[in-house]
């Protein structure tokens, strides 16, 4: 499965780049801010730390779009370090909830950020994955969502986004 998400993320990307003329410029930085600003959203339709509140979750398909624009930047990122070989996930198995978890992948991407290697970009897959998996995603529904956002993401650029 990873082989052909890395692979539909690399077509996105180069096709973004190129229409942007953003080929040679380093754009990991801009991809880290963008997949913590998903991360936020995300955490913001999930609503699980709004103790103030009573209004519910959102529908499970919006929780779902916002997950997996995360997996789209944390591939991508991933495509930038030239890696996808070499991936290996390792599963978490302690017993977090969810607002434990979103802090886990928050403090996952910046402890990436100070130090941009391997262990570092496989321990910001597992905490998502982890996190994926609280939400009660399974990974055939996170295979299927992300094909349907990459191909938005393709009509986008055919619009002139
Ligand atoms: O190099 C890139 C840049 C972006 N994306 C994807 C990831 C994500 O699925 C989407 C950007 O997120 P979103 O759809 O939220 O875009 P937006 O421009 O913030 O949209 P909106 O204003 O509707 O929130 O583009 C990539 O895959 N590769």
């Amino acid at each position: 499965m990873l082989k052909r998400l890395f692979a539909l993320q690399r077509e996105l990307d180069t096709r973004i780049e190129k229409e942007h003329g953003l080929e040679n410029q380093d754009l990991m930085d801009k991809k880290i801010l963008a997949l913590l600003v998903e991360l936020g959203e995300l955490a913001n339709e999930t609503r699980c730390f709004k103790y103030w509140s009573k209004k519910p979750a959102a529908k499970r398909e919006v929780i779902l779009e916002e997950y997996v624009d995360g997996i789209h930047f944390i591939l991508s990122i991933g495509l930038n370090l030239a890696i996808e070989d070499q991936l290996q996930l390792v599963e978490q198995t302690e017993k977090r909830d969810l607002v434990q978890q979103f802090h886990y992948v928050f403090d996952s991407i910046a402890a990436f950020r100070k130090e941009i290697n391997m262990k570092n970009y496989q321990s910001i897959f597992a905490e998502y994955i982890l996190l994926g998996k609280l939400l009660g995603f399974s990974v055939e529904e996170i295979e299927k969502a992300y094909k349907m956002k990459n191909e938005v993401n393709h009509k986008r650029q055919d619009q002139g986004y």
